[in-house]
């Protein structure tokens, strides 16, 4: 049975203290300067993709919209905040903000680039607008989810594509980055590509298809392996991967065998064996010709250990015969970038006179300057797959003839002709506050994924030196950031 509510964490949904501090000074103080209400546009984006990599894969968005959903103050939560202290010992916030806070209702809009889709720096995965005080309180919860999970999803995506099709599962749990870490690992692993998990709770409660084997513990509480190996038979007869490697992974391929043909004798199919250590490669293909050679041509071979998916394409290239792939650690901790670096930055706010004033926060690195505006960005594609993404203003309309520029670097630009077929990839998720659609299930986002990837270039998704997919600024967007960025500086 799958749980009808997801929780987000033991405390239940309501998360809105799961914030950074200054979000609710700086909300109170919007409301104590009467700018509260004023309207306002974040957008969050992440400037490189993570692991050197040429793409990444949105993920997070299912449980921004369960936060959002369940945005609300609780009496705990007023009284707890009525309770901090400023220098002065005396009460950090007004009692009147208490009254604010408890009416609170999130009347924001959210647009967001769909789980699964493949996405590149600087575009914008969420964008919210509604008032400046409500946007502000989103801020950290946001990062919070889209960074982790988009970072494990396009973590899991190149362990599969190393795997060629092969499944992977997930064996994250034991050593992920704490509980709640590991669960949504799991889900952002399945979204990325994985076949299944070994985190069961993780299984029930995002209808994840749960696997797994046993452990050498198994093997060690019987005097030998050939009997624990019986015993496995006898006990779990339709579930048999037998771990071969706690004494000599030979002689356990061998013990598996003489066990398999014995289940086969009483009408039971062993399903395969696993490899835990030593040469995978060398193991593997000893393991098939074994296999093979017994008359277990269809027994699989999982290999686990500190597998990445580096290590799975040199295996792969080594002609290793694992046709199934456990990988835990390396993959739900991001093991070679733990954090993907995605900001949210203001970049539109409504004046007195109810016209937009563009924001930008200015920096010495031309990648960490913002981009003002309200933003969208348009795909567009050929009959091979994508071929560049551009960021425009919404505000503007797109000219017909399209040139991309690169954010980081304004000559490398790329041209599309007028008529080129192209989608909006932000999508109308919240309006006032209330969702406004229903958002795809797990199964299809683990679809979308698989489906984007088969649209882009092989040299996007190499692990060497990728090529640069074209994702950019809208020249007119591009020419007004300048103009800005001029001004701030006073060389206007
Ligand atoms: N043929 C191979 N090519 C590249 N990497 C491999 C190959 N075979 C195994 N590996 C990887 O090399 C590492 C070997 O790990 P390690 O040095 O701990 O040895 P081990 O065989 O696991 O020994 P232990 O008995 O301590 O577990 C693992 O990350 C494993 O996935
Ligand atoms: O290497 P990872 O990618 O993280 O995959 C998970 C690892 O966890 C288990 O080892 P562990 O030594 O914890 O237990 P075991 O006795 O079942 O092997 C399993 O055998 C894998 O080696
Ligand atoms: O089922 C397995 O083989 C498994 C589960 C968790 C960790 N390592 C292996």
């Amino acid at each position: 049975m799958k749980l009808e509510h997801v929780p987000l964490s033991a405390a239940g949904n309501n998360l809105v203290l799961l914030t950074d501090l200054y979000q609710l000074t700086m909300a109170y103080s919007y409301w104590k300067t009467g700018n509260a209400e004023r309207e306002a546009v974040f957008h969050l984006s992440f400037r490189n993709n993570p692991f050197h990599g040429g793409f990444s894969v949105a993920c997070g968005l299912a449980q921004a919209a369960e936060f959002i959903k369940a945005f609300k103050f609780s009496e705990g939560d007023l009284s707890y905040l009525a309770e901090m202290r400023g220098n002065d010992d005396k009460p950090l916030f007004e009692t009147a903000f208490f009254d604010y806070l408890r009416n609170l209702r999130l009347a924001c809009d959210l647009d967001a680039i769909l789980e699964g889709t493949v996405v590149f720096g600087h575009e914008p995965l969420l964008r919210v607008r509604g008032p400046l005080l409500q946007c502000q309180l989103l801020e950290t919860v946001l990062l919070n989810i889209i960074n982790f999970q988009t970072l494990i999803a396009t973590k899991a995506a190149r362990v599969c594509l190393a795997a060629k099709g092969d499944p992977v599962i997930e064996f994250g749990l034991r050593r992920a980055q704490g509980n709640t870490g590991a669960l949504i690992a799991s889900r952002a692993c399945y979204v990325g590509g994985c076949e299944g998990t070994s985190n069961v709770l993780a299984g029930r409660i995002y209808d994840i298809p749960v696997k797994g084997t046993h452990a050498h513990s198994w093997v060690m509480a019987f005097d030998d392996e050939l009997t624990a190996f019986r015993a496995y038979a006898a006990a779990m007869p339709n579930n048999c991967i037998f771990l071969v490697d706690t004494y000599n992974s030979l002689e356990g391929i061998k013990n598996a065998i003489k066990v398999g043909l014995e289940m086969r004798q009483r009408g039971h199919e062993m399903i395969g064996i696993r490899l835990d250590s030593g040469d995978l490669a060398y193991l593997s293909i000893e393991a098939r010709k074994l296999l093979d050679d017994a008359g277990f041509p269809n027994a699989r071979i999982l290999a686990s250990n500190d597998l990445d998916e580096h290590i799975i394409a040199s295996l792969k290239e080594q002609g290793s015969k694992v046709d199934i792939w456990g990988v835990g650690t390396k993959l739900v901790t991001a093991y070679d970038q733990p954090a993907l670096g995605g900001v949210y930055k203001l970049s539109a706010l409504r004046n007195a006179e109810g016209e937009w004033d563009y924001k930008l926060k200015l920096s010495e690195q031309v990648a960490k300057v913002s981009t003002p505006g309200i933003h969208q960005v348009r795909r567009f594609h050929n009959e091979d797959g994508f071929i560049g993404d551009v960021i425009y203003d919404c505000e503007s309309p797109l000219p017909d003839e399209v040139v991309i520029v690169d954010p980081t670097d304004f000559i490398r630009r790329k041209h599309i002709p007028a008529g080129t077929p192209g989608e909006d990839l932000l999508q109308p998720i919240f309006r006032k506050g209330r969702l406004i659609t229903d958002l795809p299930g797990i199964h299809d986002s683990r679809e979308r994924t698989k489906a984007q990837l088969n649209a882009l270039h092989p040299g996007i998704k190499r692990f060497v030196n990728p090529h640069d997919y074209p994702a950019g600024l809208e020249l007119g967007l591009h020419e007004l950031k300048t103009q800005l960025i001029l001004k701030a500086r006073g060389e206007a």
